[in-house]
């Protein structure tokens, strides 16, 4: 049970150096809130709260990971190396797919209400 305990503060220690640490963590955590907001503000339905808490639960693990991966690869390859780079682009990549995902499926759930409200107004 106290390993389990300690595995858990080790996690929350990897998520609180990626948000110290990492500019795009933040706005993603930003981002998040907004979607939040949005998402209690015009009452969206179950369905399309899985897919707002999948998105953020998506794109911050993402995050996550290619924080790790440039960590590892600044402390195996602290000088330039071509492979390095690349790397460090492909996680980063991997973050921008998952965060073009995230905004699509935000304007497909939000968009039509905030039209839907600019029409009523
Ligand atoms: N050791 C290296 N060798 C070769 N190219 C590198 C190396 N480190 C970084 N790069 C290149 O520079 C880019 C930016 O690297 P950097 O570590 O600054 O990433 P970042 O996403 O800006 O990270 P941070 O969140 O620390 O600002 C990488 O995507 C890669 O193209």
């Amino acid at each position: 049970m106290k390993k389990l305990i300690r595995g858990f503060g080790y996690a929350f220690k990897g998520i609180g150096y990626a948000m110290a640490t990492q500019l795009n963590f933040r706005v993603h955590l930003v981002a998040s809130l907004t979607a939040a907001v949005l998402g209690y503000a015009l009452h969206v339905s179950t369905n399309e709260w899985i897919w707002i808490i999948f998105c953020m639960a998506l794109v911050m693990s993402a995050e996550l990971m290619n924080t790790a991966i440039e960590v590892l690869v600044d402390l195996v390859s602290p000088e330039y190396n071509k492979k390095a780079g690349h790397v460090k682009d492909v996680a980063a990549g991997a973050v921008l797919v998952t965060a073009i995902f995230a905004l699509i499926t935000g304007s497909i759930i939000f968009l039509p209400k905030i039209i839907a409200l600019i029409h009523a107004a």
